[in-house]
């Protein structure tokens, strides 16, 4: 049965009907309502659903909206908690759990900190989070949990957001010091990228296809060789929340892995390396993926600690 045709997907255009008419994305008891209800229909991982296979142009213009919806949502969500944080009294950090999504982004970072230490030697000392946002959660959490002594450059392209995420770790003693924010378009921000071991490009970056690869191309022209890039991308119904980022889109890194989490953690993410490093990526391969999705690829389907639910993670061999 075609896709478009599919029941959930039909309830998917229907939530985006609903969505697409409200006022305003500002947090309320409907526009949560409304975005929760997308978030649970679009979270089950059993169905064969390819967002790339449905050629009903109606839904696929739903589709590239509704991702647009949600980022401008999610950087109101995060705007109207990061305000609520900053007037707590003592350090906001302590109350980070008010926010709906955050023990979504701790499992988050888990991941990328658990991918990132399969597939690098030492520990990043200067990270870049680009698209980091009034609640810049995703440092937040690294540098909290995982990397104690490591530096972390926020880029915004929103002066207020970064106002409002300097504001919120002003109040405690290490991250104050550990999280530097910068405000300019990823696009504009040159000089420094190559000082960094690991960046990181938040999924609404780019919510097109287009964006997303001019935005990659940027950072692969700038980033220093064999350093990481890591990405958010979605699969599955998950695809009608945010944009898929395909191997081939990496075009001079490679890409080490690419998981798809069968939990509530909504993106799915890829881990790249950029092409010239001196740990075996070939820069002969410069300006191509150096490893094609298709055929190379060996899916192993990992039980994760729940037992019976699988999360398919795509490890790549290089083309020899
Ligand atoms: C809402 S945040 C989500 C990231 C989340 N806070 C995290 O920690 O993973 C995404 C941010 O990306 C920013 N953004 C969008 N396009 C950008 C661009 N071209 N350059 C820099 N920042 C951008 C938006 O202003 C927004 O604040």
């Amino acid at each position: 049965m075609a896709c478009e045709n599919n029941l959930v997907v039909k309830q998917i255009i229907d939530l985006y009907n609903q969505i697409s008419n409200l006022e305003s994305l500002k947090p309320s008891k409907n526009v949560d309502t409304l975005f929760g209800q997308l978030v649970s229909t679009c979270l089950p991982t059993d169905t064969n659903i390819d967002v790339t296979e449905i050629h009903d142009e109606k839904v696929k213009d739903a589709r590239s909206h509704l991702i647009k919806l949600c980022g401008e949502a999610e950087g109101y969500l995060e705007q109207h908690f990061s305000t609520i944080l900053s007037s707590f009294e003592d350090n906001p950090l302590n109350h980070l759990h008010i926010f709906p999504y955050y023990n979504n982004y701790i499992k988050l970072g888990k991941l990328e900190f658990d991918l990132l230490a399969q597939h690098t030697t030492h520990v990043p000392t200067k990270v870049a989070f680009i698209g980091s946002g009034p609640m810049p959660l995703t440092s937040i959490v690294l540098a909290k949990f995982h990397l104690p002594n490591t530096t972390f450059h926020n880029f915004d392209i929103d002066s207020h957001a970064n106002t409002l995420a300097s504001n919120l770790v002003s109040h405690d003693s290490d991250l104050s010091k550990r999280m530097i924010f910068h405000t300019t378009d990823v696009l504009n921000a040159k000089e420094g990228l190559d000082q960094y071991d690991v960046i990181f490009l938040a999924a609404l970056v780019g919510m097109d296809k287009e964006s997303k690869v001019k935005a990659i191309e940027h950072l692969e022209k700038h980033m220093a060789p064999g350093a990481v890039l890591m990405l958010r991308s979605a699969h599955g119904l998950r695809a009608f929340l945010y944009p898929i980022v395909d191997s081939c889109d990496l075009k001079g890194f490679e890409v080490l892995t690419i998981y798809h989490p069968s939990d509530d953690v909504v993106n799915s993410v890829v881990i790249a390396r950029k092409l010239g490093g001196s740990n075996g990526a070939r820069g002969s391969q410069i300006g191509r993926c150096v490893v094609m999705p298709c055929n190379c690829s060996k899916v192993h389907a990992i039980m994760n600690n729940r037992g019976m639910e699988k999360n398919l993670i795509e490890e790549f061999s290089a083309i020899e």
